[in-house]
């Protein structure tokens, strides 16, 4: 009975909870079916950016596994159309402000100071025995801070070199901040003799717009943030003073942005330190009082300079000396304001210096916060390249046509040449790509890497994550190729420029996106390749190696490259000095993804030899990745020397260009060690010229036996768009077409191995000393100036 009795009441009871707590329910029942939902959603997104979208090859696949750091983190916002030159963007502007993502930080542990700190201990200085070596760093955009820092450095020099204390001074060094490890310096003091000590000397222009210097300054805060690193790494310093250069005409005062990066460069080096500000920061106006701030700061910094080296340390109650004085509500401030991430691990770094500074107990409270959380900041993001930046000047002046702001195109030389008849590129000899036919663009100018040959530094915009307003990939293309055409216009008068080029030329059929930057940064680079496609535009991508899920996620280009500067980690840290810390692990990964689709389109490692840097001894390093990726071609390249002073502060010079036959006599061994490897490759062509040869797979890319490296384009639009059917297979069914479906004629005779790789229906035009003379007026005087290895060098992609 009583069973009864209880399963009777039992719905009954059940009815009622539902009744009164139905609300609540339902609300628990909604959530967990949502979470159920976003956990299948993620997974399914992850599976998808895991495989490569393009459809799978024949052979079995290396996985590479992508690891959440380098899928893209960016939500991009497509600028509105007068922000290019013509006005197809009407239906993109579909602008979707970027909230910036707060970056996840620690548990915050929040102390309240109750006592004020005790002096900064002076440095370990022993002013008897150890030397005091100043080092002077400066970043310049447009050269004036770098001509200030010279003559700052000049003038200092002489001091510390005449001055009372000159036993205990090293000679001071310069450092171009764009061309030093930030890491050698700015983790942690450099490694010398236990008796050297260093003194840094900042010396910081200010930009409002995107530029290397915020990637220096996002460094210093990264560093102070990390929690592998002591947050004070640098307090080993004897102390440290920066000067900001700003002007007041266009940021009037502090708070319009007069020197803020100055600013924000001494905060965080008082940080990073310790609280080592030797001297307070100086400011000036660089078009107004910037001598006399300068010489006043200068005499500030060598009088603080004194007392250290006769061992006083940073002195005593010296305003902004770092001493006792510093306020902490000044810490407290600085702490909040720091891009809204006011509550990070410094109130830890505080703590641990209250433990050390305080006699009496802290009370610390670990659950609350010391005032309102702030709202979260909505960064705007920046122009790449603005109208009103140093980038954008030099660019212009080199001949580059910005289009919308961080999309670039250029005609090379080699379109000029082609145009008069006087040769194509090494493109033509190998691939058949005349130079007249072909456009050259980027729909990013900024790269992760600074590599040492490339002429842009100080100017060029870097960056880890694509983080600025972004153009849409139709108006890109108006752009650049209206660009292009102009250019092309521009050269109808030009002497000898041929009629029946001319009109060619009115039709771009290729176009090769490398020029300078990292085109497959730019978030909708698939869209504006499909565009050229449609178009029936061939296209050659050159990337870095440095954005694997970008690369994993591509579609088919007609030929895809990967810029292989470096055989080993080291060189490669050495010559690209990328941004990216597993700049590595993301190499290798862009190999193994190249290994992977070598089966769906033409696959390029594109070598280029800078001697003193990555030629000696590195032939086995090269032939290990070749193994690993098994590129359907090697190209190999010397560099080609811009002859900037950006390229002299990187170490570079004439010397480091080889030779043609240094180049060749690599080449050669290169194929023998591959050889040796049971790897099938041979060389293919050559273009001596441009100092350059091929390297091609002969069990892919020749024809009764011989070669045929150059490219059937029709054939590869028809593949593309589905007007003839590819010949890949995948268990039986044809999945789509491999790249022997669109290979083209034999390599011409004249571009074979040995035979120079110039086109004899060209007119050649020797230069002078270096062949038959046939022409030497206008232009080709002014080339005749230019050096014999620079002109065996030259090569424009
Ligand atoms: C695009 C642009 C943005 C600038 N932004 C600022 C700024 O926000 N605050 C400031 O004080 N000066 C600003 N300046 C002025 C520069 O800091 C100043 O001209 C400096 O001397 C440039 O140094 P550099 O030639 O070494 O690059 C800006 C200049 C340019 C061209
Ligand atoms: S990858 Fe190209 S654009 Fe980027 S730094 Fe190197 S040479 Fe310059």
């Amino acid at each position: 009975m009583a069973f009864l009795h209880i399963s009777e009441q039992l719905p009954a009871e059940l009815l009622l909870i539902w009744h009164h707590h139905r609300l609540p329910i339902l609300l628990c029942a909604l959530a967990a079916a949502t979470i159920v939902r976003l956990v299948l959603y993620s997974r399914s997104r992850r599976h998808k950016i895991f495989a490569s979208p393009t459809p799978s090859s024949p052979v079995e696949k290396k996985t590479v596994e992508l690891k959440p750091e380098w899928l893209p983190a960016y939500t991009t916002t497509l600028s509105p159309p007068n922000s290019n030159t013509d006005n197809h963007a009407e239906d993109d502007i579909s602008a979707v402000a970027l909230v910036a993502k707060a970056k996840k930080g620690p548990k915050t542990v929040k102390g309240r100071k109750t006592t004020k700190k005790s002096a900064v201990p002076a440095p370990i200085f022993d002013h008897k025995t150890d030397k005091i070596q100043p080092l002077v760093f400066f970043q310049s955009l447009s050269g004036t801070t770098e001509r200030y820092a010279v003559q700052f450095a000049k003038v200092f020099g002489e001091w510390t070199a005449e001055c009372e204390q000159a036993s205990s001074f090293l000679e001071p060094q310069t450092l171009d901040i764009s061309y030093i490890e930030h890491d050698d310096y700015f983790i942690s003091p450099p490694k010398t003799d236990a008796g050297t000590k260093y003194f840094y000397i900042i010396l910081i222009p200010t930009y409002n717009i995107d530029t290397v210097l915020d990637i220096f300054i996002e460094g210093l805060q990264e560093t102070h943030n990390d929690f592998r690193i002591d947050t004070a790494p640098l307090s080993g310093l004897l102390g440290y003073s920066v000067f900001g250069f700003g002007e007041k005409e266009g940021w009037p005062t502090e708070e319009q942005g007069f020197c803020s990066q100055a600013r924000e460069v001494d905060k965080w080096m008082a940080r990073l330190t310790g609280r080592k500000r030797a001297y307070p920061l100086g400011m000036a106006d660089v078009k107004n009082d910037v001598e006399d701030r300068l010489q006043e700061w200068r005499i500030g910094v060598q009088e603080a300079l004194v007392e250290i080296a006769e061992g006083r340390g940073l002195g005593e109650g010296v305003a902004g000396s770092g001493d006792p004085a510093e306020s902490d509500e000044e810490d407290i401030e600085d702490a909040e304001d720091s891009n809204g991430q006011g509550t990070r691990v410094d109130d830890v770094e505080d703590l641990g210096s209250m433990v050390t500074s305080s006699s009496t107990p802290i009370p610390v409270d670990f659950t609350t916060y010391k005032s309102k959380p702030k709202p979260k900041l909505i960064s705007t993001p920046k122009e790449m390249v603005p109208t009103t930046s140093p980038t954008h000047a030099a660019l212009t002046k080199q001949g580059y046509s910005i289009i919308g702001s961080h999309s670039g195109v250029k005609i090379c030389r080699w379109t000029k040449s082609a145009l008069r008849g006087r040769g194509s590129c090494y493109k033509y000899s190998f691939y058949g790509i005349a130079s007249h036919l072909c456009m050259e663009a980027t729909p990013s100018l900024s790269c992760s890497n600074k590599c040492v040959f490339c002429w842009r530094h100080g100017t060029n915009p870097v960056g880890t994550t694509w983080r600025w307003i972004t153009d849409a990939p139709d108006l890109i293309f108006d752009g650049i190729t209206a660009a292009h055409y102009k250019k092309i216009k521009m050269m109808k008068g030009v002497p000898g420029v041929r009629a029946e080029r001319f009109a060619e030329a009115m039709r771009i059929r290729h176009c090769a996106l490398s020029l300078v930057g990292e085109p497959i940064f730019y978030p909708h680079i698939n869209e504006l390749l499909e565009i050229m496609h449609s178009n029936r535009i061939s296209t050659f991508l050159v990337c870095n190696a440095q954005h694997p899920a970008q690369l994993a996620s591509l579609v088919p280009v007609t030929q895809l490259y990967v810029s292989i500067d470096a055989s080993n980690k080291e060189s490669l840290r050495k010559i690209d000095r990328p941004l990216h810390r597993d700049f590595w692990e993301r190499f290798c990964a862009c190999l193994d993804i190249l290994r992977n689709r070598r089966f769906e389109q033409r696959t390029v490692f594109r070598l280029t030899l800078v001697k003193g840097f990555n030629m000696a001894e590195e032939v086995k390093g090269y032939a290990d990745l070749v193994e690993r990726a098994l590129p359907g071609f090697v190209e190999v390249k010397g560099v080609t020397y811009c002859g900037t002073s950006a390229a002299g502060s990187a170490g570079l010079t004439m010397q480091n260009v080889p030779f043609y036959e240094e180049v060749a006599e690599f080449v050669t061994e290169l194929e023998k060690e591959l050889n040796s490897r049971g790897l099938t490759y041979g060389i293919g062509a050559e273009h001596a010229h441009s100092c350059c040869v091929l390297l091609a797979d002969r069990t892919r890319f020749m024809k009764k036996g011989k070669w045929a490296t150059r490219i059937d384009f029709e054939r590869f639009f028809d593949l593309y768009e589905g007007k003839a059917q590819g010949t890949r297979e995948d268990n039986g069914k044809v999945v789509g077409w491999r790249p022997e479906d669109y290979v083209g004629d034999e390599t011409p005779e004249w571009a074979l191995w040995g035979n120079g790789g110039f086109d004899p229906r060209d007119a050649r035009v020797y230069r002078k000393g270096k062949g038959p003379k046939m022409e030497t007026e206008g232009e080709d005087k002014k080339e005749q100036a230019e050096s014999k290895r620079a002109d065996s060098a030259a090569l424009e992609f």
